[in-house]
Formats: structure tokens, C-alpha cells, sequence
């Protein structure tokens, strides 16, 4: 998906929610454990539910690696369910050398024809220009993280200047708002505004609200850019809404309250074309 198709996207659904399919098969409803494969039960009861009212799925790989080949197999049932037209990202925080990222890379993007893939930036430019080769798929870099490990390395002066910014700079030179993204934490609410000053034009994949506090409110006021420029995810808030029969329920209603609030700073914040 290009980045006029994903606006164009955000725009039609009044939505920028990006739905995490962080699936833990010792979180999934008991009565689903019959199934041949529950996770993939599980994950296509909350796509139904929550379909109209996202506009990206991001399935994180350590949810389906840690289950071996089943778990592999279950990613791919998901990723080929997810309806076309909606964003797909393959949460794997990769990055080795040059070699070894065009393979990391062929498995997200041709094996699995994921749109994005996440890619952890410290082993510099050889190790993330392979994924930004491939003609429209998307690199999410990490910019500024959500955990508070971000302050051991990222939000370390370098000269007059944070880790983090030397790396989102450098990477601004790489890459292009057309097929790099930045993952900036929800909960980093002091840096947002500034971040947004610094990048104003590549999106902003921002994990961090729900579970781990972050506030949707913040990241859209300081945040948001002409394009929206945001895609704003949530996993355990929604996924596991709800633990019961009618789990899948209980996710769109938890996908409903951010879409609608989405929708409000939408209507506030973005010039008249949003
Ligand atoms: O790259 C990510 O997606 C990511 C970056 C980050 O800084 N913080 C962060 O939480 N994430 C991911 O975003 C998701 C957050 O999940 P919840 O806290 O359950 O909404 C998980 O899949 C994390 O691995």
C-alpha cells in the first residue's frame, strides 16, 4: 500500500488505529482451545469485529515465533485473512548486516507480503537500506520507544542532541516519507510535539496507549500532520477486551471508543482535505 492509498485510507475510515494481534494462546478465551488452530480462531474472530474501524493490523512475531512451526503457520492464516486494503505490519524488530536484512526482509514482505515490517536501527545504514529496496513496502524504524529502557540508550545526549535524533535524522537520509515510518512511543508525551518539529512529514506508528497508559488525546494534538501521519496502536486494550463468548464483541466495542476519538481530533486537527 502506498502512502496516497493509506491516507486515503485513514480519511474514508475516520480512523488511524492500528489493531496489535499480540496473540497469547494462555490469554485466549478457553472455549476457542478446541479449535485446530485457536490462535488463528481467535485472530480472525477480532478482524471480523474490528475491520471497518482500523485501518492496520500489526501482528508481533514473537506472539507466533515462540509456538514454532504452528505458530508460523498461524501468523500466515492471519496475515492472508486480513482484507485487502487495510495496512498490514510485520512487528519483528529485525536489522543485521546487509545480507542478512534481505533476507528478513524477502520473508516479510514476498514470502508473507506483509506492507511493513519493524526494524531496529542500531546496527546503522548497511543493515536498513535493504528493506527500504523493496518497491512500495515500508520500513518502520525505531525512533523513541514506549518502554522505559528507551531512556538507557535513545534519550542519551550525543553532543547537543538525544541518540534517538541522531538516528531519525541519519535514517531521514535514507529513507523517504513514501516508504519509511518511525515508531515513537505513546508514552514519550514530552517528546512528541518536538519529534513531530523534527519529522514532519513521515508517519508515526505510536504503540503505547491502553495497557501501557499512553494517551491517545496527546499523541493527536502534538503529533498529527497535514496527511494525519499517525497510525495509533492498541493490543491488549482491545484484544483482550474481553475474555468470555463474546470476546470478539467486547474488542470492536474497545476499537469503537478509539475510532470515535479518532475521528473527533480527525475533524479538529487536520486541514479541511481530512
Ligand atoms: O514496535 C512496536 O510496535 C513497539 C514499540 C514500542 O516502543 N513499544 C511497544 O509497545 N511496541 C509494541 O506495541 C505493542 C504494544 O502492545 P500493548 O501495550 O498491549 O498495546 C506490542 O506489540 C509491543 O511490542
Amino acid at each position: 500500500m502506498n502512502r496516497q492509498e493509506l491516507v486515503n485510507l485513514i480519511k474514508e475510515k475516520q480512523s488511524y488505529l492500528c489493531v496489535g494481534l499480540d496473540t497469547d494462546i494462555t490469554k485466549i478465551p478457553k472455549h476457542l482451545l478446541s479449535h485446530a488452530d485457536p490462535v488463528f480462531a481467535f485472530n480472525k474472530a477480532i478482524i471480523d469485529a474490528t475491520k471497518d474501524l482500523c485501518v492496520a493490523y500489526k501482528i508481533n512475531t514473537a506472539f507466533y515465533e515462540c509456538m514454532g512451526i504452528r505458530g508460523w503457520e498461524s501468523l500466515q492464516r492471519t496475515v492472508e485473512y486480513i482484507p485487502s486494503g487495510i495496512f498490514t505490519i510485520a512487528d519483528a524488530k529485525r536489522g543485521d548486516i546487509g545480507n542478512t536484512s534481505t533476507q528478513y526482509a524477502k520473508t516479510f514482505f514476498d514470502t508473507y507480503n506483509f506492507d511493513s515490517v519493524t526494524v531496529a536501527p542500531y546496527m546503522g545504514k548497511d543493515s536498513v537500506l535493504p528493506f527500504l529496496q523493496f518497491p512500495e513496502k515500508w520500513t518502520i524504524l525505531l525512533g523513541l520507544t514506549s518502554n522505559e529502557g528507551s531512556q538507557d540508550f535513545q534519550l542519551q545526549q550525543t553532543g547537543d542532541e538525544f541518540l534517538f535524533e541522531k538516528v531519525m535524522k541519519s535514517a531521514m537520509e535514507w529513507g523517504t516519507p513514501d516508504n519509511l515510518m518511525f515508531v515513537v512511543g505513546a508514552t514519550q508525551s514530552s517528546q512528541l510535539g518536538y519529534i513531530r518539529k523534527m519529522v514532519p512529514d513521515h508517519f508515526f506508528l505510536v504503540p503505547g496507549v491502553g495497557a501501557q497508559g499512553g494517551s491517545l488525546q496527546e499523541i493527536s494534538t502534538q503529533a498529527m500532520n497535514k496527511d494525519c501521519g499517525l497510525l495509533v496502536n492498541a493490543s491488549r486494550a482491545i484484544i483482550y477486551a474481553g475474555n468470555g463468548e463474546d470476546f470478539a464483541t467486547d474488542a470492536r466495542n474497545a476499537a469503537l471508543q478509539y475510532q470515535q476519538e479518532m475521528a473527533t481530533y480527525l475533524s479538529q486537527m487536520v486541514s479541511s482535505e481530512i
